[in-house]
């Protein structure tokens, strides 16, 4: 974990916890993020610096749990994963708001369990996502090293394990496949997603803005994002001034900050919790 962090972000993190009042959204991806990515999605963890940050600064925002100043601040997950993946994968902290497969499913963590919005897909929906799933798996056949994950409202080409022409090739078929249904692929890294529920992860974070508002009891809210991936771009793209926008990694970006993986997020966090509860 980095020991100093850039003078830059060190003051936006400052200015991000002035004690004026407003409610604090802590929003963050998983994949890339939190988590290294790893060829096994199933296989993917958040790294113990990333668990323990996290899990410290979800403690602050227990309602009675913490002290005052702090009961202000909220966790999200916003991730590409659907939300049972991600709440197994994740293991949130009781508290979290979570957002999967980009915005199309929404959960908050209680001491019981993961409370959910069901999905609902219309018939036509439902025909484009069949049709969809049945042209992926065409996409990967005889493509050494590409599959088709399914979602509950999506399908997704991963790449990651295959040659450059077969990935190219079942890149190039997938993306067909959107046009053909008149759906927008998402590229991602070493993915393409495609949803028959049109979701950006942009979207999905205005609304839980509204939803810490009201649950904190204000309408201003700050919010810090943090993401790796092309598809985090549309969260960065709706953050306002006074927010906090990181990107993680390589890439360009609407981010005013960056850092290089999910240790130095975890140092982000831990920064975050001593400013809103100095020890
Ligand atoms: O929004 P995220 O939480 O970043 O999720 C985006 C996608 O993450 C997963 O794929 C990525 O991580 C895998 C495991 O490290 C890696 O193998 C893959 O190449 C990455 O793209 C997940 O499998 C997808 O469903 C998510 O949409």
């Amino acid at each position: 974990m980095s020991e100093q962090l850039d003078p830059a972000l060190d003051g936006a993190l400052h200015e991000f916890t002035a004690d004026d009042g407003a409610a604090l959204l802590v929003a963050l991806d998983f994949d890339g993020t939190l988590a290294p990515l790893v060829d096994d999605p199933t296989a993917s963890r958040m790294t113990p610096a990333a668990r323990t940050a996290v899990d410290e600064l979800a403690a602050l925002t227990v309602p009675g749990g913490g002290d005052a100043p702090a009961s202000r601040v909220r966790l999200a997950l916003v991730s590409g994963r659907d939300l049972d993946d991600l709440a197994t994968r994740a293991a949130p902290p009781v508290g979290s708001y979570l957002v999967g497969s980009h915005g199309a499913e929404t959960g908050h963590v209680t001491a019981d369990g993961v409370e959910t919005v069901p999905l609902e897909l219309s018939d036509s929906q439902r025909e484009d996502l069949e049709a969809l799933r049945s042209a992926l798996e065409a996409a990967v056949a005889g493509r050494e090293g590409a599959w088709v994950q399914h979602k509950p409202s999506a399908a997704v080409l991963h790449t990651r394990l295959a040659g450059p022409e077969d990935s190219a090739a079942a890149v190039e078929a997938a993306d067909a496949a959107a046009d053909r249904l008149g759906l927008e692929p998402m590229h991602g890294k070493d993915v393409v997603e495609i949803a028959v529920l049109p979701t950006s992860k942009g979207e999905a974070l205005r609304r839980l803005r509204t939803v810490v508002g009201r649950d904190v009891g204000t309408e201003r809210v700050r919010v810090l994002y943090a993401g790796d991936d092309t598809t985090d771009e549309k969260a960065f793209a709706v953050l306002t001034s006074g927010d906090l926008a990181l990107k993680v990694g390589h890439g360009e970006t609407l981010a005013a900050h960056r850092v290089a993986g999910a240790d130095d997020v975890a140092g982000v966090l831990d920064r975050l919790r001593a400013a809103l509860r100095p020890s």
